[in-house]
């Protein structure tokens, strides 16, 4: 397999490192060689050195040795003549553009199919999480009622930040900039358009139908104040930028707001630049996709999957090694009850009537087990 990565910023770097990281058991999984043969960016980037500099994207598509293009830059012009090229030439395509599917998916399907090539798109929705393929191929037993959920990482990170860490919408905004998750087009973060994307894409595959993006009504988080949310908390409800697609009586509701969760939800509980995605189904009635859904490595990890996956549809095989050597996991925090104080190195501690609780730092267990040989102890793992 021969690849082309269009867009090296955040994530098409990530996926040449992870391509280079992993290589051998990639290889191994699809039984041939995996070359990035070009890196192509406008901005000249340290690749390593088997890998081919370009800035100019026709040398990848032209190329008659690549078969996979991975486009990568984002937007909705260039973007899209690169997808499009590249498909006409039978190439097949990755991408992480949920503007550009959102828009222009139809035509863009439709290119595929004419060219017989494959176009795969897992990172345009909830970053790393699988959640494309499940709604549209391990959910098909079932008719979807309801997607609903958070989208959009960038406004999940602020929201959370305003509220646990009493900062102001630009400090927290400045920081997710930092970590990579806010589009180039801040807008499309802030004003619920990038999560309108994601809940289109979404209702595309779960209802088996084409949505026009343009009717889809977004409203962002930038009418949500500290004080909404105060008053929102003190009636036992948190605010978080809510997605959802629905079937109705006639057609179907899609839209992005911010909306109140009740605080012992699910999905008021998911913070930071986590993602959650609850679909309703007539038989599995409810499942949850949750994980991290914006960053480097989180979202080139959909990419290199769907990469893979151009070149090996069906990975249900277990063609494995043996492997004898296998452990218990034994580097663990641990909860120790015991019946009078202890020296431990330790992260929580209470007592109450005659017991002394802890729950320790991370230890080995060996190691904490000759801290204790001398006492009467109770002793479970921690998660986390
Ligand atoms: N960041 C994230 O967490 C996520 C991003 N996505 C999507 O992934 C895609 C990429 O996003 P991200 O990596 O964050 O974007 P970045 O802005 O970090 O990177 C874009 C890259 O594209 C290059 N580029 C721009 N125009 C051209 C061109 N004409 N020819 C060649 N290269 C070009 C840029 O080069 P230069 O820097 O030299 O200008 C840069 O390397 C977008 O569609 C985005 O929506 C999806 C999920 C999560
Ligand atoms: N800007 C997006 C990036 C991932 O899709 C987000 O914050 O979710």
């Amino acid at each position: 397999m021969k690849i082309g990565v269009i867009g090296l910023g955040t994530v098409g770097f990530g996926a040449v490192e992870i391509l280079t990281q992993q290589k051998e058991r990639l290889e191994k999984q699809i039984g041939e060689e995996v070359i990035v043969k070009y890196g192509c960016s406008l901005d000249e980037v340290t690749l390593p050195e088997e890998i081919i500099y370009t800035q100019d994207f026709h040398d990848v598509i032209n190329d008659e040795e690549i078969d996979v293009v991975v486009e990568l830059i984002g937007g909705t012009t260039i973007a899209k003549t690169i997808i499009l090229e590249a498909l006409k030439k039978g190439k097949h395509v990755v991408t992480a553009n949920k503007a550009l599917i959102a828009h222009d998916g139809q035509e863009i399907f439709e290119t595929a199919s004419q060219h017989n090539a494959k176009i795969y798109y897992e990172a345009a929705v909830g970053g790393g999480i699988p959640v494309v393929v499940p709604a549209k191929e391990d959910l098909i037993a079932n008719e979807i009622e309801k997607i609903e959920g958070i989208l959009n990482g960038t406004t999940n990170f602020i929201l959370t930040l305003m509220e646990t860490d009493n900062l102001d919408f630009d400090e927290a905004l400045t920081i997710a900039d930092g970590l990579g998750f806010v589009e180039a087009d801040a807008s499309l973060d802030l004003d619920g358009i990038d999560a309108a994307h994601k809940i289109q894409i979404l209702a595309m595959n779960a209802f088996e139908m084409f949505f026009d993006f343009n009717k889809i009504q977004a409203t962002g988080i930038r009418n949500v104040t500290k004080k909404d949310m105060d008053y929102a908390k003190k009636l036992g409800y948190r605010i978080k930028l809510i997605a959802q697609a629905k079937k109705l009586d006639k057609g179907y509701g899609i839209d992005v707001s911010p909306t109140l969760i009740g605080i012992k939800d699910i999905v008021a509980n998911v913070n930071q630049a986590y993602n959650v995605v609850e679909i309703t189904c007539n038989y599995l009635e409810n499942v949850i996709f949750y994980g991290k859904g914006a960053g480097r490595y989180v979202t080139a990890s959909a990419v290199v999957s769907d990469i893979i996956k151009t070149h090996k549809q069906d990975m249900w095989k277990h063609d494995y090694q043996y492997e004898e050597c296998i452990y218990p996991i034994t580097y663990s925090k641990y909860y120790v009850r015991c019946d009078h104080p202890l020296d431990i190195d330790y992260e929580t501690y209470f007592s109450q009537d005659k017991d002394h609780i802890y729950i320790t730092n991370k230890i080995e267990l060996d190691e904490l087990q000759k801290q204790l040989q001398n006492e009467t102890y109770n002793l479970f793992k921690v998660r986390g």
